[in-house]
């Protein structure tokens, strides 16, 4: 089963365990971007502003009519399972590490308690490659499995794709907020985004643990695919309950990043989700996290903050954010993960 097997390190604490059930979001906007194609100017403002309110709402909604060929998207799926299938020893073969964070990994933690999952990941856009690697220095160059036929295209041409839909996105969401619509763009220009493949094997005790513990994504904005398994729960934030994101066939589910909630000074919010897992089905998703460049300083938008709304955080570095994040994610810490919480004003450390 993945080779995953069920010990004390998966156990959820009580309160953080699933129900038996856990009830369909019922609500959350499917919004079809297909008016987008025709550059009608109406058109694309009533888009902004769905994908303004399902921002406030929710800070979850799907889109269907995004542009993303169905053979590209099968092309990246049939490439994932493909990969996970592998024998252990192949997918050892290309296990991140600390020095090397890309690759495989079955040991992944959120919130200290360990995610029954495996997953591979890469960069979107590799940075150029160090001269020289000084001692300690982190690597991020995508580690590719051998002789795995067409992984490594399949995958470059779903990147490419999803990108090409983020940035339709991030146009969306800067008109929405009464801003330019290439307002947010200069932030990407080297874009630190991210990319992984997860697999959840069948789990024998989906009560006791979860595939993703509960979590807040950092960056701009997370573009998923799943498959038909089901298992993707937000925190609805009407009323606090966990609620299950539906399976809606060639849709893409969005989420606006914790970036995004600082930028909009909390006029959006980066919602809450966790995945849950099954006794009978495996599942598998791709998350494709938008993420600004290293340098980026992340605060709320000038034109967004005045007298009457004054800035709601302190100004940080994205790269310095991420970097401690993912270092967070891979082990086991004494202490809480660092939150966009942490640069609230009046709340600082
Ligand atoms: O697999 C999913 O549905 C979501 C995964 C997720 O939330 C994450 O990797 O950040
Ligand atoms: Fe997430």
């Amino acid at each position: 089963m993945g080779g995953l097997s069920m010990d004390q390190s998966f156990v959820q604490a009580p309160e953080h365990r699933p129900k038996p059930t856990v009830t369909e979001a019922a609500g959350i906007p499917l919004i079809d971007l297909a008016p987008l194609a025709s550059g009608d100017a109406a058109a694309v403002d009533a888009l902004a502003a769905e994908v303004g309110a399902a921002s406030r709402d929710w800070g979850f909604f799907l889109v269907v009519g995004h542009g993303v060929p169905a053979g590209t998207v099968a092309r990246a799926t049939e490439a994932q399972r493909a990969f996970f299938a592998l024998p252990a020893e192949r997918k050892a073969a290309v296990r991140r590490s600390e020095a090397e964070p890309l690759g495989y990994y079955e040991s992944e933690h959120t919130k200290n308690v360990r995610d029954w999952k495996e997953v591979f990941d890469l960069v979107a856009r590799e940075p150029p490659p160090p001269a020289a690697v000084a001692a300690g220095e982190v690597v991020y160059e995508n580690k590719w499995p051998e002789d795995l036929p067409g992984f490594r295209e399949a995958l470059e041409e779903y990147m490419n794709a999803l990108e090409e839909l983020a940035f339709k996105l991030l146009e969306l969401l800067a008109r929405s907020l009464n801003l330019r619509p290439d307002r947010l763009h200069g932030f990407f220009e080297h874009p630190t985004t991210f990319f992984r493949l997860n697999h959840y094997p069948p789990c024998p005790s989906p009560d006791l643990a979860l595939g993703v513990g509960r979590h807040k994504d950092p960056g701009a904005l997370t573009i998923l695919y799943q498959d038909d398994v089901g298992g993707l729960d937000v925190r609805r934030r009407s009323d606090g309950e966990w609620a299950r994101v539906k399976f809606v066939p060639d849709s893409f589910i969005i989420n606006v990043g914790d970036t995004v909630q600082v930028w909009s000074n909390d006029r959006y919010e980066s919602a809450e989700h966790r995945v849950s897992v099954n006794r009978e089905k495996a599942r598998f998703s791709m998350p494709y996290f938008f993420n600004p460049a290293t340098d980026a300083v992340v605060e709320p938008l000038e034109e967004l903050v005045g007298e009457e709304d004054p800035p709601r955080y302190s100004a940080y570095s994205w790269g310095d954010f991420f970097r401690t994040k993912l270092s967070g994610n891979y082990k086991k810490l004494e202490v809480e993960n660092l939150q966009i919480e942490h640069f609230r004003k009046g709340l600082e450390v």
